[in-house]
């Protein structure tokens, strides 16, 4: 199927929702995107814009917005899921009757599920009863706003099924975005989740006034409990070398557009995580995500102590410069583990 006869629904008009709807219909799709909200439906549809998250982009005109998910799944190939990992199994609960019966479920949310300690992929599957294959993941270095303005940038979309892979990736290129396939889906996942918990540690840091020495200590170290997680779980570990692992860490850990860097920075400078919150009414999934993936981690027998410490400053209310201090204090060690 050529990117022009396919139709995809985008469920969550948020940044990236948003952005990504773009990408699919700047490659020849016709794409409906869901919005909770009908004011941001009927606003977006009026001005071509997508005020409250995307300001200032025009959106094509092959993307359209709904506020009726029936009507934005009706005849989609590709269902692309677009909400926060933590409110992913409720509105898909609420969805599943509506999907199609051969549609590819796309997951874009970054975070592992609270309580159970899934993967995007693996909610999916359990609410929808699709076979993994059904399943696929977009991971990789993609600031919302950056690609929402076209500057150039690869990513990858992961599928244990290559040939919905290659139709995920014929729907997304453009001239702005290269994906690749990739069959690893735990390894992408992993890295597009655990990623956001490192870049509120490099935040702090940045926060606390420490420089690029300590930045690319907590880059280079978090990508090794990233990657000694994934490989226990089951991943290949050159996915974490790849632009879902590094590539995604770097860009998130580094830009000021990241949310997760800039609440770690507010972290850094003191403040608690309730005002940290509150600055933003945008998702910061590592938040979070930092409890589910030490709880996977210490399940899986996989030490993370930067994850650990995450958790300590955002949910017990230790000061980032005792956290840093407690990784820095740690025994000495290899820096390879056999
Ligand atoms: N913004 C970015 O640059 C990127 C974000 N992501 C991931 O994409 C996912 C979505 O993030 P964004 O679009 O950036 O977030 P966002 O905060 O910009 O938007 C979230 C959207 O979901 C909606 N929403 C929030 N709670 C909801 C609920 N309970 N039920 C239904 N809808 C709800 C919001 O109204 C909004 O439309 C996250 O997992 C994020 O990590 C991945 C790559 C890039
Ligand atoms: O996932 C992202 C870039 O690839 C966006 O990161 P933030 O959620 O921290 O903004």
């Amino acid at each position: 199927m050529s990117a022009d006869a396919v139709r995809a629904a985008v469920l969550g008009a948020g940044s990236w929702g948003t952005a990504y709807g773009k990408v699919l219909a700047d490659a020849g799709c016709e794409v409906k995107v869901w919005a909770r909200r009908p004011e941001l439906a009927e606003s977006l549809n009026a001005t071509r814009e997508n005020g409250d998250y995307l300001p200032g982009v025009r959106l094509p005109d092959r993307l359209t917005a709904t506020a009726d998910h029936e009507e934005a799944l009706s005849g989609a190939d590709l269902v692309i899921l677009a909400v926060p990992s933590q409110s992913l199994r409720a509105n898909l609960e609420h969805w599943v009757d509506a999907l199609g019966d051969d549609s590819t479920l796309v997951s874009l949310a970054k975070g592992v599920e609270l309580g159970t300690h899934k993967r995007m992929t693996e909610v999916i599957v359990e609410v929808t009863g699709v076979p993994a294959g059904r399943v696929a993941v977009v991971s990789g270095p993609n600031l919302a706003k950056e690609i929402a303005s076209e500057q150039p940038a690869a990513t990858v979309v992961a599928s244990t099924d290559t040939a919905r892979a290659e139709l995920l990736q014929r729907a997304s290129t453009t001239w702005y975005l290269r994906p690749y396939t990739n069959s690893d889906v735990v390894g992408c996942e992993l890295g597009g989740a655990v990623k956001n918990v490192i870049a509120l540690a490099a935040g702090m840091a940045e926060g606390m006034g420490f420089g690029d020495n300590t930045k690319a200590s907590l880059i280079t170290r978090g990508l090794a409990e990233t990657a000694r997680l994934g490989v226990a779980l089951g991943a290949d570990p050159l996915t974490f070398a790849g632009l879902a692992g590094l590539g995604d860490l770097v860009a998130t850990c580094t830009s000021p557009l990241s949310r997760n860097r800039t609440l770690g920075e507010r972290l850094g400078r003191g403040e608690t995580l309730e005002q940290a919150v509150a600055h933003t009414k945008q998702t910061a999934e590592g938040v979070k995500s930092c409890l589910s993936i030490s709880e996977l981690a210490a399940a899986a027998g996989v030490e993370m102590p930067i994850t650990e410490q995450v958790v300590q400053v955002c949910h017990e209310g230790i000061a980032p410069a005792v956290a840093m201090k407690y990784l820095m204090r740690r025994e000495p060690k290899p820096e390879r583990r056999s």
